[in-house]
């Protein structure tokens, strides 16, 4: 069935994009002609029909891969570039961008290089899409290289809005990186952490108590914890969910089997999500869809996450206020 564009382009703020996530199968080989990277694929099909994940792991594999053709500030402004465009055609006023220098330093690539480009792009989408980026640690790499990393974007603390944890999970608790989280929080960047995706509730614990962070990406596993459960919703911390990316990865047989109703039956301050969308079969526009044909989230429900979305952001209360009027007329159109 095909979906209502209507719903699709719903105004939102997407929260939790990786920006090489959405780095398309025919974007990998055109950069890779272009900066003479060698690939292990024949064709953008033959390289598609790898995307069949079992766990988290199983993607990062070939995320990480892929990103070797990202080499020049002119391959981070383009995709940037690219993934702003389909967001904006899927209803995104505001997206915080999550990106990885460890992925790039650790293979040549200046950090400069991967900050400048992509900040190129947040600048050319703006006003229409606003944007911000949210540097992101490896976990599965040590704390003295995501302090060292910190210490290199120093330079360019004005292109960033705050500091994130992501790659592999289980086996790298968010505790460890307590101190590089509160050097970021003095230097004035806000924080937010993948938590419970695959790892336990006690990582998310982790992420509010050790790294003090504002958001937890994914957090779909708090929901084996009821003072967890209870804790997050009179705090309201707001949890990026990501559906379709949670069934790719295994965390569900399918989407009607996702426990986004319980999370909102709770009252948690959930958002709507893409995660990697060039890797998960969708847009975070696909995502609303998705969540409306197959898991019977009725319409009212998805302005209320659209509205918890903006509610969540980083962004200013004054634009808020006119993004959440935006979404008020939406809803009321015919
Ligand atoms: N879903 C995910 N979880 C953790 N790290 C990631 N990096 C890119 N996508 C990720
Ligand atoms: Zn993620």
């Amino acid at each position: 069935m095909p979906s209502e564009p209507g719903i699709s382009r719903i105004p939102k703020a997407e929260l939790h994009v990786h920006i090489e996530g959405t780095l398309e199968p025919e974007m990998v080989f055109d950069l890779a002609a272009r900066n003479q990277v060698p690939l292990a694929y024949d064709s953008v099909d033959e390289l598609r029909a790898r995307y069949r994940f079992t766990d988290l792991q199983s993607f990062l594999d070939i995320y990480y891969a892929n990103m070797a053709v990202l080499r020049t500030e002119r391959d981070f402004a383009d995709l940037a570039s690219a993934y702003l465009t389909r967001a904006a055609a899927q209803g995104v006023r505001h997206a915080e961008i999550f990106f990885d220098p460890q992925a790039h330093t650790r293979r040549g690539v200046p950090i400069a290089t991967v900050i400048n480009g992509l900040s190129a792009a947040v600048r050319d989408a703006a006003p229409e899409t606003s944007a911000e980026l949210i540097l992101c640690f490896l976990r599965d790499e040590s704390a003295e290289s995501a302090m060292e990393t910190l210490r290199a974007a120093e330079p360019h603390l004005d292109q960033i809005i705050g500091v994130g944890l992501d790659s592999a999970e289980v086996g790298y608790p968010p505790a460890g990186f307590t101190e590089v989280f509160r050097q970021a929080a003095k230097l004035g960047l806000r924080t937010v952490a993948h938590a419970g995706e695959e790892g336990p509730p006690e990582y998310v614990r982790q992420a509010l108590d050790e790294l003090g962070v504002h958001r937890i990406d994914h957090g779909i596993r708090a929901l084996e914890d009821a003072e967890l459960v209870r804790r997050l919703r009179i705090e309201q911390i707001p949890l990026t969910v990501c559906p379709l990316s949670n069934v790719r990865l295994g965390g569900f047989p399918d989407l009607a089997a996702h426990t986004l109703p319980r999370l909102l039956d709770e009252g948690l301050l959930v958002t709507i999500n893409s995660d990697d969308p060039a890797y998960f079969g969708g847009y975070v526009g696909d995502n609303f869809a998705a969540i409306h044909e197959q898991l019977a989230i009725p319409e009212a429900r998805l302005y209320e996450l659209a509205t918890n979305s903006i509610r969540a952001s980083f962004l200013p209360h004054e634009r808020q206020r006119r993004l959440l009027d935006e979404i008020t007329e939406y809803a009321a159109k015919p």
